[in-house]
Protein backbone atom coordinates (compact mmCIF):
# COMPACT_ATOMS: atom_id res chain seq x y z
CA UNK A 1 0.00 0.00 0.00
CA UNK A 2 1.28 3.46 -0.74
CA UNK A 3 -0.12 7.30 0.31
CA UNK A 4 -0.23 9.45 -2.48
CA UNK A 5 -1.38 13.56 -2.65
CA UNK A 6 -4.59 14.06 -5.24
CA UNK A 7 -5.10 16.49 -7.67
CA UNK A 8 -8.41 18.01 -9.14
CA UNK A 9 -7.95 15.28 -11.37
CA UNK A 10 -8.65 12.53 -8.94
CA UNK A 11 -12.26 14.42 -7.10
CA UNK A 12 -14.40 11.66 -8.36
CA UNK A 13 -12.09 8.92 -7.23
CA UNK A 14 -11.31 10.74 -3.47
CA UNK A 15 -15.30 11.40 -3.06
CA UNK A 16 -16.48 7.91 -4.23
CA UNK A 17 -13.47 6.22 -1.93
CA UNK A 18 -15.12 8.79 1.33
CA UNK A 19 -18.37 7.59 0.30
CA UNK A 20 -17.83 4.47 0.35
CA UNK A 21 -15.61 4.80 3.97
CA UNK A 22 -19.05 6.02 5.22
CA UNK A 23 -21.58 3.55 3.57
CA UNK A 24 -23.28 6.37 1.89
CA UNK A 25 -23.44 7.01 -2.00
CA UNK A 26 -21.80 9.90 -3.86
CA UNK A 27 -24.86 11.35 -5.15
CA UNK A 28 -25.45 12.46 -1.78
CA UNK A 29 -22.51 14.68 -2.25
CA UNK A 30 -23.90 17.34 -3.72
CA UNK A 31 -22.11 21.03 -2.33
CA UNK A 32 -20.89 19.62 0.55
CA UNK A 33 -17.59 19.03 -0.68
CA UNK A 34 -17.21 21.44 -3.19
CA UNK A 35 -14.49 22.70 -1.06
CA UNK A 36 -12.14 20.31 -0.78
CA UNK A 37 -8.58 21.40 -1.79
CA UNK A 38 -7.92 18.33 -3.44
CA UNK A 39 -3.92 19.81 -3.60
CA UNK A 40 -3.81 18.45 0.23
CA UNK A 41 -5.96 15.16 -0.33
CA UNK A 42 -4.55 12.17 0.24
CA UNK A 43 -5.33 9.06 -1.24
CA UNK A 44 -4.09 5.46 0.22
CA UNK A 45 -3.74 2.74 -3.07
CA UNK A 46 -2.89 -0.63 -2.88
CA UNK A 47 -0.10 -2.58 -4.70
CA UNK A 48 -2.88 -3.47 -7.32
CA UNK A 49 -3.68 0.44 -7.82
CA UNK A 50 -7.20 0.22 -5.72
CA UNK A 51 -8.11 3.24 -3.74
CA UNK A 52 -8.85 1.95 -0.08
CA UNK A 53 -8.41 5.32 1.58
CA UNK A 54 -8.58 8.73 2.06
CA UNK A 55 -7.49 12.23 4.00
CA UNK A 56 -7.86 15.64 3.11
CA UNK A 57 -7.33 19.12 4.76
CA UNK A 58 -8.13 22.45 4.41
CA UNK A 59 -6.30 25.99 4.84
CA UNK A 60 -8.33 27.55 7.91
CA UNK A 61 -7.35 30.20 10.15
CA UNK A 62 -8.11 29.95 14.16
CA UNK A 63 -8.54 32.52 16.17
CA UNK A 64 -6.41 32.03 19.28
CA UNK A 65 -6.42 33.71 22.80
CA UNK A 66 -5.89 37.26 22.58
CA UNK A 67 -8.08 37.67 19.25
CA UNK A 68 -4.55 36.24 17.48
CA UNK A 69 -5.44 34.70 13.82
CA UNK A 70 -3.04 31.86 12.95
CA UNK A 71 -2.95 29.29 9.89
CA UNK A 72 -4.27 25.49 10.96
CA UNK A 73 -4.59 22.93 9.31
CA UNK A 74 -8.03 21.40 9.10
CA UNK A 75 -7.95 17.43 8.84
CA UNK A 76 -11.15 16.05 6.95
CA UNK A 77 -12.44 13.32 4.59
CA UNK A 78 -10.74 10.79 6.55
CA UNK A 79 -12.20 7.50 5.23
CA UNK A 80 -10.69 3.57 5.11
CA UNK A 81 -13.20 0.82 3.02
CA UNK A 82 -14.46 -1.20 5.37
CA UNK A 83 -12.81 -4.11 4.25
CA UNK A 84 -9.24 -3.01 4.89
CA UNK A 85 -9.62 -1.25 8.32
CA UNK A 86 -7.53 -2.11 11.08
CA UNK A 87 -4.44 -2.68 9.05
CA UNK A 88 -2.78 0.61 9.51
CA UNK A 89 -3.96 2.26 6.39
CA UNK A 90 -4.95 4.95 8.51
CA UNK A 91 -2.22 5.25 10.91
CA UNK A 92 0.26 5.33 7.21
CA UNK A 93 -2.31 8.52 5.97
CA UNK A 94 -1.63 10.04 9.69
CA UNK A 95 2.06 9.91 9.48
CA UNK A 96 2.12 11.43 5.96
CA UNK A 97 0.08 14.18 6.84
CA UNK A 98 1.37 15.10 9.76
CA UNK A 99 4.85 15.14 8.06
CA UNK A 100 3.35 17.46 4.81
CA UNK A 101 2.01 20.07 7.56
CA UNK A 102 5.44 20.56 9.10
CA UNK A 103 7.05 20.74 5.59
CA UNK A 104 4.53 23.78 4.92
CA UNK A 105 5.37 25.72 8.35
CA UNK A 106 2.06 24.81 9.26
CA UNK A 107 2.19 24.41 13.36
CA UNK A 108 -1.28 23.95 14.39
CA UNK A 109 -4.17 21.19 13.26
CA UNK A 110 -7.52 20.71 14.00
CA UNK A 111 -10.44 18.05 13.12
CA UNK A 112 -13.67 17.19 14.23
CA UNK A 113 -13.68 13.43 15.61
CA UNK A 114 -16.47 11.24 14.24
CA UNK A 115 -15.26 9.29 17.28
CA UNK A 116 -13.93 10.12 20.28
CA UNK A 117 -11.43 7.10 20.18
CA UNK A 118 -8.98 7.34 16.87
CA UNK A 119 -7.15 10.61 16.95
CA UNK A 120 -5.53 11.18 20.35
CA UNK A 121 -2.97 8.37 19.19
CA UNK A 122 -2.20 11.18 16.66
CA UNK A 123 -1.71 14.01 19.11
CA UNK A 124 -4.84 15.99 19.03
CA UNK A 125 -6.92 16.43 21.91
CA UNK A 126 -10.67 18.11 22.78
CA UNK A 127 -10.02 21.47 23.24
CA UNK A 128 -13.61 23.02 22.19
CA UNK A 129 -17.44 22.08 23.26
CA UNK A 130 -20.30 22.61 22.24
CA UNK A 131 -24.13 22.10 23.50
CA UNK A 132 -27.33 22.62 22.61
CA UNK A 133 -29.98 24.60 24.30
CA UNK A 134 -33.92 23.86 23.75
CA UNK A 135 -36.27 26.63 25.35
CA UNK A 136 -39.58 26.14 25.32
CA UNK A 137 -41.03 29.31 23.68
CA UNK A 138 -44.61 29.77 26.59
CA UNK A 139 -41.53 29.40 29.33
CA UNK A 140 -39.27 32.20 28.09
CA UNK A 141 -40.04 35.33 29.67
CA UNK A 142 -36.86 37.78 29.62
CA UNK A 143 -35.93 38.82 33.23
CA UNK A 144 -33.44 41.72 31.41
CA UNK A 145 -34.52 44.73 29.23
CA UNK A 146 -34.41 44.97 25.80
CA UNK A 147 -31.88 46.33 23.60
CA UNK A 148 -31.34 48.20 20.11
CA UNK A 149 -30.46 48.09 17.08
CA UNK A 150 -33.04 46.57 14.30
CA UNK A 151 -33.88 43.22 13.35
CA UNK A 152 -34.55 41.89 9.30
CA UNK A 153 -35.50 38.60 7.97
CA UNK A 154 -34.42 37.67 4.59
CA UNK A 155 -34.34 34.40 2.32
CA UNK A 156 -31.07 32.63 2.62
CA UNK A 157 -30.75 33.25 -0.67
CA UNK A 158 -31.40 36.68 -0.44
CA UNK A 159 -28.37 37.22 1.86
CA UNK A 160 -25.46 37.60 -0.95
CA UNK A 161 -22.04 38.29 1.12
CA UNK A 162 -23.75 39.47 3.96
CA UNK A 163 -23.45 36.83 6.38
CA UNK A 164 -19.41 36.17 5.25
CA UNK A 165 -18.78 39.12 5.95
CA UNK A 166 -20.57 39.31 9.46
CA UNK A 167 -19.12 35.68 10.10
CA UNK A 168 -15.80 37.13 9.54
CA UNK A 169 -15.99 39.86 11.97
CA UNK A 170 -17.29 37.28 14.85
CA UNK A 171 -14.74 34.82 14.25
CA UNK A 172 -11.64 37.01 14.65
CA UNK A 173 -12.75 38.32 17.84
CA UNK A 174 -13.79 34.37 19.47
CA UNK A 175 -10.89 32.30 20.01
CA UNK A 176 -11.43 28.66 18.88
CA UNK A 177 -13.65 29.74 15.37
CA UNK A 178 -12.54 28.69 12.21
CA UNK A 179 -12.49 31.00 9.03
CA UNK A 180 -14.54 30.28 6.46
CA UNK A 181 -12.80 30.95 3.23
CA UNK A 182 -14.47 32.87 0.75
CA UNK A 183 -14.50 30.09 -1.83
CA UNK A 184 -17.28 28.28 0.66
CA UNK A 185 -19.44 30.81 0.78
CA UNK A 186 -19.76 31.11 -3.21
CA UNK A 187 -19.79 27.22 -3.54
CA UNK A 188 -22.13 27.04 -1.27
CA UNK A 189 -20.02 24.26 0.77
CA UNK A 190 -21.01 22.69 4.07
CA UNK A 191 -23.55 23.04 5.98
CA UNK A 192 -26.56 25.76 6.58
CA UNK A 193 -26.22 28.58 6.17
CA UNK A 194 -23.08 28.27 4.07
CA UNK A 195 -24.93 25.77 1.63
CA UNK A 196 -27.68 26.93 -0.14
CA UNK A 197 -30.23 24.78 1.70
CA UNK A 198 -33.33 26.68 2.30
CA UNK A 199 -33.33 28.67 5.20
CA UNK A 200 -34.49 31.99 6.94
CA UNK A 201 -31.80 34.41 8.27
CA UNK A 202 -33.06 36.88 10.69
CA UNK A 203 -30.34 39.68 10.68
CA UNK A 204 -29.57 42.30 13.12
CA UNK A 205 -28.19 45.50 12.58
CA UNK A 206 -26.77 48.10 14.68
CA UNK A 207 -28.03 51.72 14.99
CA UNK A 208 -26.29 52.80 11.98
CA UNK A 209 -27.67 50.36 9.72
CA UNK A 210 -24.32 48.13 10.03
CA UNK A 211 -24.99 44.08 9.85
CA UNK A 212 -23.61 42.64 13.00
CA UNK A 213 -25.17 39.11 13.67
CA UNK A 214 -27.54 37.16 12.26
CA UNK A 215 -29.60 33.77 13.31
CA UNK A 216 -30.17 30.45 10.29
CA UNK A 217 -33.29 28.78 11.21
CA UNK A 218 -35.72 26.99 9.88
CA UNK A 219 -39.28 25.38 11.21
CA UNK A 220 -38.98 21.36 11.95
CA UNK A 221 -42.41 19.73 12.43
CA UNK A 222 -44.33 20.14 14.59
CA UNK A 223 -43.42 22.92 15.36
CA UNK A 224 -40.16 23.72 16.51
CA UNK A 225 -37.71 26.26 14.93
CA UNK A 226 -34.04 25.00 14.79
CA UNK A 227 -31.45 27.67 14.96
CA UNK A 228 -28.06 26.06 13.11
CA UNK A 229 -26.34 29.07 14.48
CA UNK A 230 -26.00 32.23 16.21
CA UNK A 231 -23.46 34.75 15.16
CA UNK A 232 -23.41 37.69 16.56
CA UNK A 233 -20.29 40.77 17.79
CA UNK A 234 -21.20 40.62 20.85
CA UNK A 235 -23.84 39.24 23.82
CA UNK A 236 -26.15 42.33 23.12
CA UNK A 237 -26.72 41.21 19.49
CA UNK A 238 -27.00 37.53 20.89
CA UNK A 239 -29.75 38.45 23.09
CA UNK A 240 -31.72 40.39 20.18
CA UNK A 241 -31.89 37.58 17.89
CA UNK A 242 -32.41 35.22 20.97
CA UNK A 243 -35.66 36.91 21.88
CA UNK A 244 -36.51 37.44 18.30
CA UNK A 245 -36.60 33.27 18.63
CA UNK A 246 -38.57 32.80 20.82
CA UNK A 247 -41.14 35.55 20.53
CA UNK A 248 -42.39 33.58 17.30
CA UNK A 249 -45.49 33.16 17.20
CA UNK A 250 -47.15 29.50 16.57
CA UNK A 251 -44.12 28.33 17.47
CA UNK A 252 -44.03 25.97 21.00
CA UNK A 253 -40.32 25.30 21.20
CA UNK A 254 -37.10 26.95 19.82
CA UNK A 255 -33.63 24.73 19.50
CA UNK A 256 -30.43 26.44 19.65
CA UNK A 257 -27.91 24.45 18.34
CA UNK A 258 -24.07 24.66 18.64
CA UNK A 259 -24.02 27.12 21.68
CA UNK A 260 -20.69 27.52 23.93
CA UNK A 261 -20.55 26.59 27.39
CA UNK A 262 -20.99 30.10 28.65
CA UNK A 263 -23.92 31.08 26.53
CA UNK A 264 -26.07 33.09 28.61
CA UNK A 265 -29.35 32.69 27.75
CA UNK A 266 -30.33 30.63 30.61
CA UNK A 267 -29.33 33.25 33.02
CA UNK A 268 -31.42 36.00 30.84
CA UNK A 269 -34.54 34.10 31.72
CA UNK A 270 -36.46 34.85 34.37
CA UNK A 271 -37.60 30.54 35.08
CA UNK A 272 -33.97 29.42 34.66
CA UNK A 273 -35.12 25.48 34.09
CA UNK A 274 -36.70 26.46 30.87
CA UNK A 275 -33.30 26.29 29.05
CA UNK A 276 -32.69 22.84 28.65
CA UNK A 277 -29.38 21.83 28.27
CA UNK A 278 -28.43 19.19 25.22
CA UNK A 279 -25.57 17.01 23.64
CA UNK A 280 -23.09 18.51 25.94
CA UNK A 281 -19.81 17.20 23.63
CA UNK A 282 -16.51 17.80 22.42
CA UNK A 283 -16.08 19.50 18.85
CA UNK A 284 -12.44 21.01 17.83
CA UNK A 285 -9.92 18.52 18.27
CA UNK A 286 -6.31 20.42 18.26
CA UNK A 287 -2.76 19.18 17.68
CA UNK A 288 -0.04 21.08 18.39
CA UNK A 289 2.94 20.77 15.79
CA UNK A 290 5.62 23.13 17.25
CA UNK A 291 5.47 23.71 20.85
CA UNK A 292 7.26 26.69 21.26
CA UNK A 293 5.96 28.50 18.12
CA UNK A 294 2.27 27.27 19.09
CA UNK A 295 2.64 29.00 23.02
CA UNK A 296 4.44 31.93 21.73
CA UNK A 297 1.59 32.56 19.13
CA UNK A 298 -1.27 32.85 21.68
CA UNK A 299 -2.44 35.51 23.94
CA UNK A 300 -1.86 35.33 27.66
CA UNK A 301 -3.81 37.54 29.96
CA UNK A 302 -1.69 36.33 33.26
CA UNK A 303 2.35 36.70 33.88
CA UNK A 304 3.94 33.58 35.16
CA UNK A 305 6.26 30.68 34.30
CA UNK A 306 5.66 26.81 33.91
CA UNK A 307 8.32 24.03 32.83
CA UNK A 308 6.30 21.49 30.56
CA UNK A 309 7.49 18.17 30.09
CA UNK A 310 5.53 17.34 26.04
CA UNK A 311 5.34 13.40 25.10
CA UNK A 312 4.50 13.14 21.41
CA UNK A 313 4.64 9.05 20.42
CA UNK A 314 2.92 10.18 17.59
CA UNK A 315 6.08 11.64 15.99
CA UNK A 316 8.40 10.37 18.16
CA UNK A 317 9.62 13.25 19.80
CA UNK A 318 9.38 14.46 23.81
CA UNK A 319 10.49 18.13 24.96
CA UNK A 320 10.96 20.13 28.06
CA UNK A 321 9.62 23.53 27.34
CA UNK A 322 9.79 26.50 30.06
CA UNK A 323 6.74 29.18 29.28
CA UNK A 324 7.17 32.52 30.62
CA UNK A 325 4.80 35.09 29.98
CA UNK A 326 5.22 38.97 30.89
CA UNK A 327 2.87 41.55 30.04
CA UNK A 328 1.06 39.45 27.66
CA UNK A 329 4.12 38.23 25.73
CA UNK A 330 5.37 34.21 25.87
CA UNK A 331 8.41 32.84 25.72
CA UNK A 332 9.08 29.20 25.31
CA UNK A 333 12.77 27.93 25.19
CA UNK A 334 13.70 24.17 25.49
CA UNK A 335 15.56 23.57 29.33
CA UNK A 336 16.81 21.28 31.75
CA UNK A 337 15.27 22.23 35.36
CA UNK A 338 12.41 20.33 36.72
CA UNK A 339 9.06 20.15 34.99
CA UNK A 340 6.00 21.48 36.86
CA UNK A 341 3.58 19.56 34.50
CA UNK A 342 4.72 16.05 32.16
CA UNK A 343 1.68 15.66 29.56
CA UNK A 344 1.11 14.40 26.25
CA UNK A 345 0.64 16.59 23.45
CA UNK A 346 -2.96 15.67 22.83
CA UNK A 347 -3.57 16.88 26.60
CA UNK A 348 -1.49 20.14 25.25
CA UNK A 349 -3.44 20.94 22.60
CA UNK A 350 -7.03 20.37 25.09
CA UNK A 351 -5.40 22.76 27.43
CA UNK A 352 -4.06 25.23 24.67
CA UNK A 353 -7.03 27.39 23.88
CA UNK A 354 -8.04 28.05 27.53
CA UNK A 355 -11.20 25.62 26.88
CA UNK A 356 -9.67 23.00 29.34
CA UNK A 357 -8.47 23.34 32.38
CA UNK A 358 -5.13 21.78 33.26
CA UNK A 359 -6.01 21.12 36.78
CA UNK A 360 -8.89 19.10 35.68
CA UNK A 361 -6.93 16.59 33.80
CA UNK A 362 -4.35 16.89 36.32
CA UNK A 363 -7.54 15.19 38.52
CA UNK A 364 -8.43 12.55 36.05
CA UNK A 365 -5.13 11.47 36.20
CA UNK A 366 -4.08 11.93 32.59
CA UNK A 367 -1.70 15.08 33.44
CA UNK A 368 0.85 14.88 35.78
CA UNK A 369 1.37 17.62 38.59
CA UNK A 370 4.97 17.51 39.79
CA UNK A 371 4.16 19.59 43.11
CA UNK A 372 1.04 21.11 44.88
CA UNK A 373 1.34 23.63 43.48
CA UNK A 374 1.53 23.09 39.77
CA UNK A 375 -2.25 22.83 38.79
CA UNK A 376 -3.26 25.83 39.91
CA UNK A 377 -0.05 27.68 38.47
CA UNK A 378 -1.18 26.13 34.79
CA UNK A 379 -4.84 26.98 35.59
CA UNK A 380 -4.13 30.64 35.95
CA UNK A 381 -1.56 31.02 33.33
CA UNK A 382 -3.97 29.15 30.19
CA UNK A 383 -7.47 30.41 31.71
CA UNK A 384 -8.80 32.66 29.17
CA UNK A 385 -11.79 35.58 29.89
CA UNK A 386 -14.33 33.21 27.65
CA UNK A 387 -13.92 29.64 26.69
CA UNK A 388 -13.39 29.32 23.17
CA UNK A 389 -15.53 27.94 21.24
CA UNK A 390 -16.00 26.58 17.32
CA UNK A 391 -19.62 26.12 15.35
CA UNK A 392 -17.69 25.71 11.87
CA UNK A 393 -18.39 21.70 10.37
CA UNK A 394 -16.24 20.45 7.86
C1 LIG B 1 -11.53 14.17 10.68
C2 LIG B 1 -12.46 13.11 10.10
O1 LIG B 1 -12.57 13.04 8.92
S1 LIG B 1 -13.30 12.10 11.15
C3 LIG B 1 -13.88 10.75 10.14
C4 LIG B 1 -13.20 9.46 10.43
N1 LIG B 1 -13.76 8.44 9.53
C5 LIG B 1 -14.80 7.61 9.87
O2 LIG B 1 -15.30 7.64 10.99
C6 LIG B 1 -15.29 6.70 8.76
C7 LIG B 1 -15.47 5.26 9.22
N2 LIG B 1 -14.23 4.69 9.78
C8 LIG B 1 -13.13 4.46 9.03
O3 LIG B 1 -13.05 4.79 7.84
C9 LIG B 1 -11.93 3.79 9.71
O4 LIG B 1 -12.41 2.90 10.68
C10 LIG B 1 -10.95 4.78 10.37
C11 LIG B 1 -10.49 5.81 9.36
C12 LIG B 1 -11.60 5.50 11.56
C13 LIG B 1 -9.76 3.96 10.93
O5 LIG B 1 -9.00 3.47 9.85
P1 LIG B 1 -8.06 2.18 10.01
O6 LIG B 1 -7.23 2.07 8.76
O7 LIG B 1 -8.87 1.01 10.39
O8 LIG B 1 -7.13 2.60 11.24
P2 LIG B 1 -5.73 1.92 11.61
O9 LIG B 1 -5.71 0.49 11.20
O10 LIG B 1 -4.61 2.76 11.12
O11 LIG B 1 -5.82 2.02 13.20
C14 LIG B 1 -4.83 2.61 14.00
C15 LIG B 1 -5.17 2.36 15.45
O12 LIG B 1 -6.37 3.06 15.80
C16 LIG B 1 -7.36 2.17 16.30
N3 LIG B 1 -8.64 2.62 15.74
C17 LIG B 1 -8.89 2.99 14.48
N4 LIG B 1 -10.19 3.34 14.35
C18 LIG B 1 -10.74 3.19 15.57
C19 LIG B 1 -12.06 3.40 16.05
N5 LIG B 1 -13.04 3.83 15.24
N6 LIG B 1 -12.29 3.14 17.36
C20 LIG B 1 -11.30 2.70 18.16
N7 LIG B 1 -10.03 2.49 17.74
C21 LIG B 1 -9.76 2.73 16.45
C22 LIG B 1 -6.96 0.82 15.74
O13 LIG B 1 -7.46 -0.23 16.52
C23 LIG B 1 -5.44 0.90 15.78
O14 LIG B 1 -5.02 0.68 17.11
P3 LIG B 1 -3.63 -0.08 17.43
O15 LIG B 1 -2.56 0.77 16.79
O16 LIG B 1 -3.58 -0.09 18.91
O17 LIG B 1 -3.74 -1.42 16.79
Amino acid sequence: MKIRSTTAEDRDVFVDTMFTAFARFPETAGETWSALELDRGLLAVTEDGRPVGTAAAYSFELTLPGEVVVPAAGVTAVGVLPSHRRRGVLSAMMRYQLAEFRERGEFLSVLLASEALIYRRFGYGPATYTRRLTVPRHRASFAAGAAGGSIEVLRRAECGELLEAVYDRYRRARPGALSRPHRWWSLGAGQPPISRASRHIAVHRDAGGVPDGYVSYSLTEPSTLAVDETIAVDDEVSTALARFLLEHDLITEVVFKHCPPDHPLRWQLEDFRAGEVGGDTDWLWVRLLDVPRALTARGWSTDGELVLDVDDPALGERGRYRLSVRGGEAECVTTDTEPDLSLDVSDLGSIYLGGTAPSLLVRAGRVRAHHPGAAALADALFRTERPPHCLHWF
